[in-house]
């Protein structure tokens, strides 16, 4: 019988190359995981890939480093930024990226009216805050799909959002019971996404109205694979009133193109013994306030142990404060405790917004990572078996903190002090400590490279994820060779 590698490579000869349409929503952690999904259509499938691109403002510096380093067979366009000029100063971030999106519409339908009679169009891919596109480009015969740069765990939680809304009575703060999803572990109130929290806020108007939207996609991508997340990927795909779900991951990031940003960094590293350093980093968006700032800054130096941080300015009433530009006004080293920087000459390095994450978490001398627990991060550490500590911010972050610590088991907890709302440096050290010298964070590192295998399997050649793609693949490219 016909390998399907062999029937595909077939007839990549025979038919004219599928073009697939992708929209990221503002933020870079949107961005960069459907460019690493774009890459691997492009790179493993010969497929060409046009980046369509609504924003609030001019392009970010961030943005343009990583489209410019992209293969020429991914090429991307700017919609032109919509007025958000109406939006009160304390808008949250999901409200901004969902009217980014909807108010692109109008330049979106102009790209696809120009784009579908020059390409094979054979799909539209969105991230979750993308949905609202999707009657747009089904006028033009083009399939819509989801790529959720998520957990399955937050890919059910999506699926049963409308339920939810209609059977939770008043705030979901309230609740005194977890929230209970097919095969998921109990979800506590106080890990739901950020939009829950504040259901009179316009941003769960608009996170419900997209969320609920998922279920008109052909098809959903989930950046997740079975021996990761068993029960709530098998759930998912049982329930046959859903699209089909397509777990494809761990995707991350493939090569280090891109920012050249912090690269001095690995030199550094190069130089310290293997597995001994702590990388903290948290993501694109993630900010402290100056107190907890400061506290970390002490608890590592506590920690006695290496570390690489990503210091960004500390703001004190958002915790996703960088998230639509990662580079501050303010040198964010200015904001450290006086003498901080000379004190760990030679055993800490502080970065200054922005680090070659990927390269840092695949080098050799890297041991942990003590991260936000956004699911590229997360997947990120996961590929090159580095355990985690797990920090939480915002977003959908206490969710994967929860599953990555209860669950999963390879990421240590931190204890805030519930009355100070801070977590303090000697817990800090004690933790960071414990991840690097104590049998708990044995195990925890043991697991890590239990799924680092598991996942190198799924992507690799046969492996559930690639299958999975093929699949698609192959009925993408039977489109245009129709
Ligand atoms: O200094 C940095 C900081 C980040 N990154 C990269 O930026 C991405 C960050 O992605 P992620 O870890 O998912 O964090 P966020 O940017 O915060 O991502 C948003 O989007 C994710 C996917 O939807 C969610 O899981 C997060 O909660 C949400 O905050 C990763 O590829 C990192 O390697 C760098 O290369 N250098």
């Amino acid at each position: 019988m016909e390998e399907p590698k062999q029937r595909e490579e077939q007839q990549e000869v025979e038919s004219p190359t599928p073009h697939v349409v992708m929209m990221p929503s503002p933020g870079m952690g949107h961005l960069i995981p459907l460019v690493e999904f774009a890459k691997r259509l492009v790179l493993l499938h010969r497929f060409t890939v046009t980046f369509v691109i609504p924003s609030g403002g001019p392009p970010s510096k961030a943005q343009i480093s990583v489209l410019s380093s992209l293969p020429s067979a991914i090429d991307h366009v700017f919609l032109p930024p919509p007025s958000l000029n109406d939006l009160p100063p304390q808008t949250k971030a999901e409200t901004i990226i969902v009217l980014s999106v909807t108010r692109s519409l109008p330049s979106l339908r102009d790209q696809f009216k120009s784009m579908v009679t020059q390409r094979n169009l054979v799909a539209f891919v969105v991230d979750q805050f993308g949905t609202i596109a999707f009657d747009l480009v089904r006028e033009f015969n083009v399939p819509p799909y989801v790529y959720l740069p998520c957990s399955a765990t937050t890919l059910s939680l999506i699926l049963h959002m409308s339920d939810l809304d209609k059977s939770v009575v008043g705030d979901y703060t309230d609740l005194t019971e977890p929230i209970r999803l097919p095969a998921c572990s109990p979800i506590p109130a106080k890990a739901l996404p950020d939009p829950f929290l504040d259901r009179k806020d316009d941003s769960y108007k608009y996170f419900l109205e997209s969320m609920s939207r998922f279920g008109l996609a052909e098809g959903i991508f989930v950046n997740s694979f079975p021996e990761l997340e068993p029960n709530p990927i098998n759930a998912l795909k049982s329930e046959e009133s859903y699209p089909p779900i397509h777990p494809v991951g761990p995707i991350v990031k493939i090569d280090s193109s891109g920012s050249e940003e912090g690269i001095e960094c690995l030199n550094w590293l190069d130089e310290q013994p293997h597995g001994s350093v702590l990388f903290v980093s948290f993501g694109s968006g993630g900010t402290l306030s100056s107190i907890q700032n400061n506290e970390l800054a002490m608890g590592l130096e506590m920690s006695g142990q290496k570390f690489i941080w990503v210091v960004r300015s500390p703001h004190d009433k958002e915790a996703n404060a960088s998230f639509f530009s990662v580079h501050s006004e303010n040198d964010p080293l200015q904001f450290l405790p006086e003498g901080f920087v000379e004190r760990n000459r030679g055993r800490g390095l502080v970065l200054p917004s922005w680090a070659p994450q990927a390269q840092i978490l695949s080098h050799g001398s890297t041991g942990g990572f003590l991260s936000h627990c956004g699911w590229n991060s997360t997947l990120e550490s996961l590929v090159n078996g580095v355990p985690l500590i797990a920090w939480p911010l915002y977003a959908e972050q206490k969710l994967n903190s929860v599953i990555l610590t209860e669950e999963i088991k390879v990421a240590l907890k931190l204890k805030m002090n519930e009355e100070s709302g801070i977590i303090e440096k000697e817990e800090i050290a004690k933790v960071v400590k414990s991840l690097f010298e104590s049998e708990e964070g044995q195990k925890v590192r043991e697991k890590m490279e239990e799924l680092r295998a598991a996942g190198e399997r799924a992507v690799g050649e046969g492996g559930s994820s690639s299958r999975t793609l093929l699949e698609v693949v192959q009925k993408w490219r039977n489109k245009v060779s129709r």
